[in-house]
């Protein structure tokens, strides 16, 4: 071994990954030849972007290319470039672990079920180890750009939990990556085979993907090489080409290229603008959200060129936060070729452009919302299932396209009393009931806490609707969202309960007759719970629980405090109000019987108060001084009984 030779193990992940994706990709093996491609293609679009400050990289090899050949004898297959390439420690960091974000969530999702987890591998994203599908050893070499000849780092690894690395010569800037086949495995070498699969996966690749030219020669009836080579590719700027020329299956190719995804994207969108600005985008909507969707700094889909050139990914000033699980391309002549990132921060073009494609999303999406097709019907709602907490956050964030966001919006509701968000705004506002006014919501921390809160009660009693919001975004979605289609929306759980015109006379005048009468009950109460409570009123939206607590108008709800206190922000110290039910037995009793001595009407009032904070969703400051009140009436009660 000579001297500079290491042999270092893989990262632990890396070994599963291995495993996993021989076993469950094995009916897919060919996408190894498009991720080789998208690597070497990804390799170039770097170098090309390094070069822009730094010209010199491209030294006298300016023309990017990639190369596809084999060795039927050695029984090898080669994919060659002439990229950014890869230094010595490159190559043990890149290749020899799983840097990307999600990695434990990835693997923490894994189930075991073959099935289930090639589509998680599919969406995690395959990279260079599907070259272990088909090949039982992979040798790399690699020179860095900008590196001398005798700085090139060989790779090399049978995929079994060691690979090695070594200093090595190699003439011209790239990286080889050579796949020694696994037996059985050689109709891989043709170069027909071959062919088929990068015109299949790999045609919207913009540069060259060249391979050595065949002919039929009629005297040994063979195919043989003229040695000269050609381009096996379209190799032109997917985008760029008319809508019309393009097939589905291209489109999702080029996806699945740029999105690093396994599955087709759910919906695309791709137009021409002109005038003003001039630019091109083609943006997908993926099928499943991916493991860092909740990371806010995990890095955006977007890629953005100038004329053609590839300029960066990850553009995060093309798409606001909402809609980062959109993937694609804008291409903009508006640009210089060497922008910044902190020329991006502030130009005019790109805050334009952006708010374009924002547009162009929210069109797409109500396409898929509003078609009378069920096909397209049912992708949006698996759109939503996937990204509606994301997409939520728009209501907040995007003031100019609020309106447009409010529409797509989908909640659960008392309609269909399932977990299922499927109720839009509009339907609610089409099934209002004569004479109401408002759309009634309630928040809680899950769906069954919101579905059995007692403030429903009423509601339910008078086959009104309300929303069931449990998601912890939307305290934050009814902070911006006040109002839609001219209605207030307004928390069950809030404020005097005004049912405005869906109360009669009568029942009015029965809610004030019983504010009247429990008067002196009510005040008797506050005055035991004094500085619990802000205040203690009869309520008529109870029918079946004897209490429950309500946040003033214009104070924080109990379901936002409790979760900005999680987050460990502070949440102002709110004091609830306590509603009593007049018809409930246990208020009755209180009424009726508070007065005698041994009627425990402290312990009574506490426990009305504590009973309503809990199926609020609430926790007691005092569980054990409740408990104690709870033995001590069940002992009561028992000595009446007896
Ligand atoms: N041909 C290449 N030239 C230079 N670097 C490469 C090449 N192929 C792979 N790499 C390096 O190895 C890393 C790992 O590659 P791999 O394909 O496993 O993951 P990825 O490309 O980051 O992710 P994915 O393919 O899932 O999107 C790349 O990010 C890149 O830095």
């Amino acid at each position: 071994m000579s001297e500079n030779k290491q042999t270092l193990g893989f990262q632990a992940e890396v070994k599963q990954l291995l495993n996993l994706m021989i076993h469950s990709l094995y009916s897919n093996k060919e996408i190894f030849l498009r991720e080789l491609i998208s690597n070497a293609s990804d390799a170039c679009d770097k170098l090309r972007f390094a070069a822009l400050n730094e010209p010199a990289l491209l030294g006298d090899d300016p023309d990017l290319k990639i190369h596809v050949s084999f060795d039927k004898a050695a029984r090898t297959i080669t994919v060659s470039d002439n990229g950014i390439g890869l230094s010595r420690e490159e190559a043990v960091e890149h290749l020899g672990t799983i840097a990307k974000s999600g990695t434990r969530e990835f693997f923490a999702a894994l189930t075991g079920d073959q099935t289930k987890d090639a589509h998680l591998i599919g969406q995690f994203g395959v990279g260079f180890y599907s070259s272990y599908i088909v090949a039982d050893k992979v040798t790399v070499v690699s020179l860095r750009a900008g590196l001398p000849a005798d700085q090139a780092v060989k790779w090399e690894s049978s995929g079994e939990g060691e690979f090695s690395v070594e200093t090595v010569k190699k003439t011209g800037r790239g990286t080889d990556v050579t796949l020694h086949l696994r037996e059985g495995e050689d109709e891989l070498l043709s170069s027909w085979k071959l062919r088929q699969i990068i015109r299949k996966y790999s045609d919207h690749i913009t540069l060259p993907i060249l391979m050595k030219q065949e002919k039929w020669d009629e005297e040994k009836k063979e195919q043989v090489e003229t040695g000269e080579e050609e381009t096996v590719n379209q190799a032109s700027a997917l985008w760029a080409r008319p809508r019309s020329e393009i097939s589905d299956e291209q489109y999702q190719a080029f996806y699945k290229h740029i999105a690093h995804d396994f599955e087709d994207p759910l919906a695309y969108v791709h137009a021409r603008v002109e005038g003003r600005q001039e630019y091109t985008q083609l943006l997908y909507i993926p099928q499943h959200a991916p493991f860092d969707l909740w990371d806010r700094n995990a890095r955006h889909g977007i890629q953005l060129y100038v004329r053609r050139v590839f300029i960066m990914d990850d553009a995060e000033k093309l798409m606001p936060l909402y809609l980062r699980f959109v993937r694609g391309v804008v291409d903009t002549n508006d640009l210089p070729l060497n922008v910044s990132r902190e020329i991006l921060q502030e130009s005019k073009d790109i805050e334009a452009i952006r708010g374009g494609c924002v547009k162009k999303v929210l069109g797409l999406l109500e396409g898929l919302a509003n078609s009378e097709e069920a096909a397209e019907k049912e992708k949006y709602a698996r759109f939503w299932q996937e990204f509606g907490r994301v997409f939520k956050e728009g209501v907040g964030e995007d003031f100019a396209n609020k309106e447009r966001i409010a529409k797509l919006l989908r909640f659960a509701s008392t309609h269909t009393d399932t977990p299922e968000e499927n109720v839009s705004l509009a339907d609610y506002v089409g099934r209002m009931k004569d004479g109401q006014e408002k759309i009634y919501y309630v928040t809680a921390e899950t769906f069954t806490a919101a579905r059995n809160s007692p403030h429903l009660e009423i509601f339910r009693k008078k086959g009104i609707e309300v929303l069931l919001l449990s998601d912890r975004v939307d305290e934050w979605v009814v902070g911006y969202l006040t109002e839609f289609d001219g209605k207030t929306l307004q928390s069950v759980a809030k404020g005097g309960l005004d049912l405005g015109g869906l109360e009669d006379a009568a029942e009015k005048q029965e809610a004030e007759q019983a504010a009247g009468e429990y008067k002196a009950l009510t005040e008797k109460i506050k005055a035991v719970l004094g500085e619990k409570v802000k205040d203690v009123r009869v309520t008529h939206r109870l029918t079946d629980s004897p209490a429950c607590i309500v946040a003033d108008e214009h104070d924080m709800g109990g379901n936002l405090a409790r979760i900005l206190k999680a987050a460990g922000q502070k949440a102002p110290e709110m004091k609830p109000i306590l509603e009593i039910n007049p018809k409930h037995p246990a208020v009755l009793r209180l009424k009726y019987e508070g007065e005698g001595a041994d009627s425990h009407f402290d312990d009574w009032a506490n426990l009305l108060l504590e009973q309503a904070t809990l199926a609020e969703g609430g926790t007691l400051d005092d569980p054990a001084g409740f408990v104690k009140r709870i033995n001590e009436l069940m002992l009561a009660l028992s000595g009446k009984s007896n």
